[in-house]
C-alpha cells in the first residue's frame, strides 16, 4: 500500500467509480468518496467496472464535503486538486507521499469554494478546442505520476 488517497467529489457516474476502486486495488492506494454520489453504492455498474476489485479497495465514505474538510484537518495532509480550471501542469508539481488527489463530478467538476480549499491546482494539458478527460482516465494518469515521484523511485 502506498500513503497516498484518492477523493471523488459527488461522482455521478458509476462505471468511472468503479474503474477506479479497481486501479486503487491494483496500485495500492485508498480512495474517500465525497457523498452525496449520484448513485447507490450497491449500483450494477459500480459492480460490473470495479469487479471484485471492489471488496479489495480501501474505501472510506464521508457523509458530505464538510465531514471531509473535518476529517482532513486531523490528517495533516495536503489536498491536490486536479482541474481543467487550473493553470499548472500535474507534471510540474512535486508530489507528496501522503497527498489527497481530487477529483470533480462528471458533470460540473468541483464548486468554486471547493477549488479555492485546494492546497494546489493541476491541469492535463489537452489539445486546444476540447473540453476534458475522463474522471477515471485523469485520475490514472495523475495517480501515475505521483506514484513515480513517491513510490516508484
Ligand atoms: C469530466 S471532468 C469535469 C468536467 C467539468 N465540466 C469541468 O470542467 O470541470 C471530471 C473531472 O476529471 C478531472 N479532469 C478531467 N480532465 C482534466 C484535465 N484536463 N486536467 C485535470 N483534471 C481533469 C477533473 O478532476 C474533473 O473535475
Amino acid at each position: 500500500m502506498t500513503d497516498l488517497r484518492l477523493a471523488l467529489y459527488q461522482p455521478d457516474i458509476p462505471g468511472n467509480t468503479g474503474t477506479i476502486l479497481r486501479l486503487a486495488a491494483c496500485l495500492g492506494f485508498a480512495v474517500d468518496l465525497i457523498e452525496p454520489a449520484g448513485f447507490d453504492v450497491s449500483d450494477r455498474n459500480l459492480k460490473r467496472s470495479g469487479m471484485d476489485y471492489i471488496a479489495a479497495a480501501a474505501l472510506t465514505r464521508h457523509v458530505n464535503w464538510e465531514r471531509f474538510v473535518a476529517w482532513r484537518a486531523t490528517t495533516g495532509r495536503r489536498l491536490i486538486l486536479a482541474s481543467t480550471k487550473a493553470a499548472d501542469r500535474y507534471t510540474d508539481l512535486v508530489f507528496r507521499s501522503d497527498d489527497i488527489l481530487l477529483f470533480g463530478r462528471e458533470s460540473a467538476g468541483v464548486p468554486d469554494h471547493v477549488h479555492e480549499t485546494a492546497d494546489a491546482r493541476i491541469l492535463i494539458p489537452v489539445v486546444k478546442g476540447h473540453r476534458s478527460i475522463n474522471v477515471a482516465v485523469s485520475a490514472a494518469m495523475i495517480v501515475g505520476e505521483a506514484m513515480r515521484q513517491t513510490v516508484w523511485v
